[in-house]
């Protein structure tokens, strides 16, 4: 027999208890009542509840996941599967331990063994489809990225997270530093979780968790994905935990990790718990169980693992209400009958606005087929009665309109660009002109008698540092055939709006010709792009720029992961 059946059955399930000050009295009277009536069969346990608090008693807990939603759904409409066939499945069953201040215990079980929901249901982030859980105190659960907000930067999830504690700004703003160099993440505090890797997020959510200075604390596999030098400096800071009497709930699939961090050991197996005891006791019996079942042929596995899912599906509340009879005194056997009616009442309720849901659900899908009625028949009416749309014209003006629609103000802002930059290329027009060797913008401007910003607009993606021989610039029609001279020394120029060099030299269109470059054959430099009426606009420079801005790309790269940082 082991000790949670022990426990369970000598002791009175207590009432759910809060952080107040009242229900903690009240967890601690009934600490003197479990040790009492524990003395008979447990000396270990009456040691504990008499020197110690008790800081969390699971009672009878079981969880039941419900159907998935379309599965519901099916259900609800009589379609396809029989629902009879459609069974519940017992991810928890009949759960009962008691930790007290200043554990640490591990939490061990094969995979789909209900370690995550065990400790969902103590963090009351899932509820309990029957039981109670007592706690005493205040819950931080750390998994792997749990509880982080992937669009938000590290920094704001700390202030998130603080907030959400009732931390006041400056209390936050106090801790954020320590926050930070504790989770080693230096200029990535920065960047958007959501470009973390897992590692990164466990130590962001390990910083946070521990600076929040919570009664209890879990952990669950969030120090397998770190580094090994992260995890012992968390090991660290959970033995300080331990010592000034938290709480601490570690699952992980590490023996040594649960051997070296835990004082007692909870071994779920499939639902319930198999053994719960001093680490140094059940660990053993639980490697013994692992290795057994890693002898096993695969086909032998699979059986295995089948029948005792077989079970999870087969569960009851009637079959509990049976292990609590066959397991419990009279009295004790009773009040635990009372508290799993309770609790099933509770989740009836649940099931009634679950019905409430179903009949939403049911207008809603009548209501979405009336609709399609309507607009079928009037869609036939339409097409009697209007001018059918144009097969040409429809298709080419919808798209535009949506993209129009969807782009960004960023992109509208280009679009605009673009369309201005349209409408004063069809009122200036132009012709092409070719650089020659020693041109910059402000001499072919001063040659042409206009200014370099007039060629920039004209050219929006010209970059005048780059321009090239055999370059083709659109300048205005109107000064077609006015050139003067283009300074020899005008490449030493910069390209400001007022620029007014005056030294130039001849050139023609004519050089255009010799020089054999045509639209066709001109291959542009990398850097250079043959302005386009289409294509949009960036930003025109202002008359008083030195040089049009230049998008920087980031530095950055959001996709690439970065190297954990080891102390
Ligand atoms: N929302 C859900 N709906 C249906 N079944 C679920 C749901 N969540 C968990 N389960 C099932 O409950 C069982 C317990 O899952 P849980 O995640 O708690 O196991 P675990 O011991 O933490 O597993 P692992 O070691 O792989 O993390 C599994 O069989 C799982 O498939």
């Amino acid at each position: 027999m082991t000790d949670h059946r022990r426990s369970r059955r000598t002791r009175k399930p207590l009432a759910k208890s809060t952080t107040s000050a009242k229900n903690t009295e009240k967890v601690d009277l009934n600490v003197a009542k479990v040790s009492e009536i524990a003395e008979v069969e447990t000396d270990q346990l009456v040691k504990q509840a008499t020197d110690k608090n008790l800081k969390v008693r699971a009672s009878l807990i079981s969880k039941k996941f419900e159907l998935s939603q379309n599965e519901k759904f099916k259900e609800v409409f009589g379609i396809g599967k029989d629902s009879r066939e459609i069974k519940d499945f017992w991810a928890l069953r009949n759960i009962n331990f008691d930790v007290y201040d200043g554990e640490a215990v591990g939490i061990v079980g094969l995979n789909g063994s209900g370690k995550s929901t065990l400790l969902n249901i103590i963090d009351k982030s899932l509820s309990a489809t029957t039981g109670e859980l007592a706690i005493n105190g205040e819950v931080s659960y750390i998994a792997i990225g749990a509880g982080l907000k992937a669009g938000l930067t590290g920094r704001d999830n700390i202030r998130l997270k603080g907030t959400m504690m009732g931390m006041t700004k400056q209390e936050i703003n106090e801790k954020m530093e320590e926050i930070i160099s504790f989770s080693e993440l230096g200029p990535f505090i920065d960047r958007q979780v959501k470009d973390y890797s897992s590692g990164m997020r466990s130590k962001l959510a390990f910083s946070i968790a521990v600076n929040q200075d919570p009664d209890i604390l879990i952990i669950d596999e969030a120090l397998s994905v770190g580094d090994s030098t992260f995890a012992a400096k968390s090991a660290k800071k959970m033995f300080e935990f331990r010592e000034r009497g938290k709480t601490i709930f570690v699952v992980s699939h590490n023996a040594s990790q649960i051997q070296k961090w835990t004082d007692k050991v909870i071994w779920l197996h499939y639902g319930e718990v198999k053994e719960y005891g001093p680490t140094k006791d059940v660990l053993p019996k639980y490697q013994t169980f692992v290795n057994w079942f890693n002898r096993l042929s695969k086909e032998q596995q699979e059986q295995y693992k089948l029948d005792r899912r077989q079970e999870q599906l087969d569960y009851s509340v009637e079959a509990l209400k049976q292990e609590v009879v066959d397991n419990s005194s009279e009295i004790l056997g009773q009040e635990s009958l009372e508290i799993i009616d309770e609790t099933i009442a509770k989740s009836k309720n649940r099931a009634k606005l679950s019905w409430l849901s179903k009949c939403i659900m049911a207008i809603c899908f009548v209501f979405m087929m009336f609709t399609l009625g309507v607009s079928v028949k009037g869609g036939g009416l339409n097409n009697a009665s209007s001018p059918k749309p144009s097969k040409i014209g429809a298709p080419k003006s919808a798209p535009s309109t949506s993209s129009s629609q969807k782009s960004t103000a960023n992109s509208s802002q280009k679009s605009t660009a673009s369309t201005s930059k349209k409408s004063s290329s069809k009122a200036i027009e132009t012709f092409d002109y070719v650089v020659q060797d020693g041109d910059t913008v402000s001499g072919i401007a001063a040659a042409y008698g206009i200014s370099s910003d007039e060629i920039l607009k004209l050219n929006p993606k010209l970059d005048p540092t780059l321009i090239t021989v055999g370059m083709t610039l659109k300048l205005p029609k109107s000064v077609e055939g006015k050139a003067s001279t283009v300074a020899d020394d005008a490449a030493s120029d910069t390209t400001t709006a007022d620029d007014t060099t005056t030294d130039t030299v001849t050139t023609d269109d004519t050089t255009q010709t010799d020089s054999g470059y045509t639209d066709d054959t001109y291959v542009p430099a990398p850097s250079y792009q043959a302005p386009s009426t289409d294509a949009p606009a960036p930003e025109v420079p202002t008359a008083s720029a030195e040089t049009p801005a230049v998008e920087t790309p980031s530095v950055e790269d959001p996709t690439v992961e970065t190297p954990e940082v080891s102390q």
